[in-house]
């Protein structure tokens, strides 16, 4: 089962991080993108092979000491089929360099489209006699406010290739509470009724830690609320974006987790990428400087969390 797997890296290296590929060209240093350039002119191709080098090096400066990544999908679409060749690589290196991939791709539609989803994400996509795998990440986000058919063809292709899912109930950004926090059935709220939900999704497929393929986003930036998703959510493996850039902190983000450190994984994309931009060095020392970024990240959540 796939957070088993994920459980377990987090244990090896004492970090309930992952670390969020979202290359904006102007988050990549200049020497690569000019090496780039040269190579391919300022095109798409060009865009592409400086997204793919930056990644390449966050990935070995993080790969002993981050158990996970997380690319976001978006940042790779603008770039048209280009950037999902990137994205596709990108998985595959994670993956060979032992990391747990999490696709961002937060999908949500009807069951017939959910299942193309999830072949291509996920399982696999039949060709004549063939069945061939495609991104093949570990797992992906989605966004199940459509409802359970929505979900289930994801949760059907977990069961094949054992993987797993994080399905949005809080999310971090400021205007989250607009619908996720209205006022539903008795004294409960929208997002309330989403976690009950996910744990009746995932009823049944628990794994070695207690958890279910079907996880959940919990946003650093509501710390309240996360208190009351992991208490409510006892089965459920949460993923908390929002840590750093959008202010989420250490202290914010203990709330997320079970005893030992288990149960939990939070994310931070800028703050680790972009974490050169404040060295003075032009980029020169991003690999530096986005590992010390991450150990910095572990250390200051492990003030709050023991790890075992
Ligand atoms: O599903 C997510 O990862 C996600 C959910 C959410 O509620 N908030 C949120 O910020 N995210 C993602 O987490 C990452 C946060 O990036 P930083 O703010 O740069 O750390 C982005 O990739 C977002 O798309």
């Amino acid at each position: 089962m796939s957070f088993d797997a994920l459980q377990e890296k987090i244990l090896a290296v004492k970090n309930p991080t992952v670390a969020g590929l979202d290359p904006k060209p102007e988050y990549v240093p200049e020497h690569i993108r000019k090496a780039a350039y040269a190579a391919h002119g300022e095109t798409l191709a060009g865009a592409a092979e400086a997204i793919w080098q930056f990644n390449k090096g966050l990935i070995d400066a993080l790969c002993d000491i981050v158990p996970s990544v997380k690319p976001q999908s978006a940042y790779y679409e603008r770039l048209g089929w280009r950037g999902m060749e990137v994205m596709e690589r990108t998985i595959r290196y994670a993956k060979e360099k032992g990391m747990y991939v999490i696709a961002d791709i937060k999908r949500g539609d009807i069951g017939s489209t959910a299942e193309a989803y999830s072949d291509g994400w996920l399982g696999a996509t039949q060709v004549g006699e063939q069945s061939c795998t495609v991104f093949d990440a570990d797992c992906v986000t989605l966004n199940g406010y459509m409802g359970a058919d929505s979900v289930n063809p994801f949760l059907n292709t977990c069961k094949e290739y054992g993987k797993s899912c994080f399905v949005l109930v809080k999310t971090s950004n400021p205007g989250s509470g607009e619908l996720q926090n209205v006022s539903a059935g008795e004294n409960d709220t929208v997002y309330g009724l989403m976690a009950d939900l996910i744990e009746k999704w995932g009823a049944g497929t628990e794994g070695k830690y207690g958890y279910t393929m079907a996880g959940a986003v919990a946003g650093a930036t509501h710390p309240e609320e996360l208190r009351q998703i992991r208490a409510r959510m006892p089965h459920t493996f949460l993923l908390v974006p929002g840590y750093g850039a959008q202010g989420g902190t250490a202290e914010d983000v203990q709330y997320a987790f079970h005893q030992g450190g288990k149960g939990a994984i939070v994310n931070s994309s800028r703050g680790i990428i972009c974490a050169w931009k404040k060295t003075g060095h032009n980029g020169e020392d991003y690999q530096e400087a986005a590992r010390n970024a991450a150990i910095a990240m572990r250390d200051d959540i492990c003030r709050f969390i023991t790890i075992e």
